[in-house]
């Protein structure tokens, strides 16, 4: 598969401060890549390096194979941008900008009415079309930027921040045209400080912090690589306290009871209805440690984190003694957790 973005070593220094040091990123062709990183990670600095708004202060970056230093009309030309803040005329509307944004792209004559007719059906802005963008609401400025943005059919789509401020229906709206938009061949590159929205719309995700890439996986790839991690960590911490404890020559209960949780994940199963030989098929799986039945039926236990099979031989025991499965509930990683983690360590002096 080609790559629709490369970088090699990209780096931006102001005056002397590194905003973005060294990146290297390969963005592979119509896939949906999602950047993260805290406030001031230098996301917005990369995006303007590949957007050609600004000059790297060195290393190389190429748009759909063209250098963004030598070559930036080529790349000008394949991209689209939502920006953070919109930047449409507030004066014009929205038909008149996106006509605007044709001309730019010098789309054809014949073409653009369509066009732009076809895309605002799409985002659902058409009944505000000959209002100013300056009297929209926050969601119809993100529609008609995504308009204006999208008229030229750019292969590449950068979206920084764009459901910020969405009510929940026209967030998933738009999830739906980025989806639809990357199954028609575009690749989208999304910044995003909600990390639900990169993990339901992302195939890869790349975080940086402090100006340095510190992680690059699927998501789902993060998220195993952190439980992996806990795993090696859970085992550091288990010798290191068995170690005390003999040293000690004294088991202390509570201790003991740590060391015996440290590895076990939250599981939660609400049954239609509840009797003794569930409760007993439960209990007797080795796999789980503390049933606890709730008031409202809810089954609370804990269960072996790092066993693959745990969860589906629970449900084998509750459905072979009759049960009938209403919910269920288990306590993963989840993406904000591996984010938490891998940008946990900052150190704003190594940028000067
Ligand atoms: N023109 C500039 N001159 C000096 N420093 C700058 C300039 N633009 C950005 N920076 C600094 O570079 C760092 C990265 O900024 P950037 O806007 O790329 O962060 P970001 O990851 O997009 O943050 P946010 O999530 O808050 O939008 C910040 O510390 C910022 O202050």
């Amino acid at each position: 598969m080609k790559n629709a973005i490369e970088t090699k070593n990209l780096t931006k220094i102001y005056k002397n401060f590194t905003a973005v040091n060294s990146l290297n990123l390969e963005i592979p062709e119509k896939s949906i890549f999602g950047l993260l990183g805290p406030n001031g990670a230098g996301k917005t600095t990369t995006i303007k390096m590949l957007t050609c708004l600004i000059q790297p202060t060195s290393g190389q970056a190429t748009v759909g194979g063209y250098d963004v230093q030598k070559n930036p009309n080529e790349v000008r030309n394949l991209l689209g941008m939502v920006p953070q803040q919109v930047s449409l005329y507030k004066d014009l509307t929205v038909q008149e900008n996106s006509e605007l944004c044709a001309d730019y792209y010098g789309v054809p004559v014949d073409e653009k009415y369509d066009r732009i007719e076809d895309l605002m059906e799409l985002v659902d802005i058409k009944y505000a079309r000959n209002k100013r963008v300056g009297q929209l609401s926050g969601g119809q400025k993100q529609k008609a930027s995504l308009v204006a943005s999208l008229v030229h059919r750019p292969e590449i789509l950068f979206l920084d921040e764009p459901t910020i401020g969405l009510d929940p229906t026209t967030k998933r709206t738009l999830w739906d045209l980025i989806r639809e938009l990357n199954d028609e061949g575009n690749t989208i590159i999304l910044c995003s400080h909600d990390m639900h929205e990169v993990d339901m719309l992302c195939d890869n995700v790349g975080i940086i912090n402090t100006g340095n890439l510190v992680a690059y996986d699927t998501p789902q790839g993060l998220k195993d690589s952190l439980l992996k991690e806990e795993k090696e960590e859970h085992e550091i911490k288990m010798k290191d306290t068995l170690r005390d404890i003999s040293n000690e020559n004294e088991v202390n209960k509570s201790t003991k009871e740590d060391i015996e949780t440290l590895n076990l994940k939250k599981m939660s199963f609400l049954l239609k209805e509840t009797n003794d030989s569930i409760i007993s098929a439960i209990q007797s799986n080795p796999k789980v440690h503390g049933v606890e039945v709730a008031k409202n039926g809810r089954f609370n236990l804990r269960i072996d984190n790092f066993d693959d099979d745990a969860v589906n031989d629970v449900l084998k025991d509750i459905i072979g003694a009759g049960g009938v499965v209403k919910s269920i509930f288990t306590q993963e990683p989840s993406l904000e957790d591996v984010f938490i983690k891998a940008t946990a360590e900052v150190n704003e002096d190594d940028r000067a």
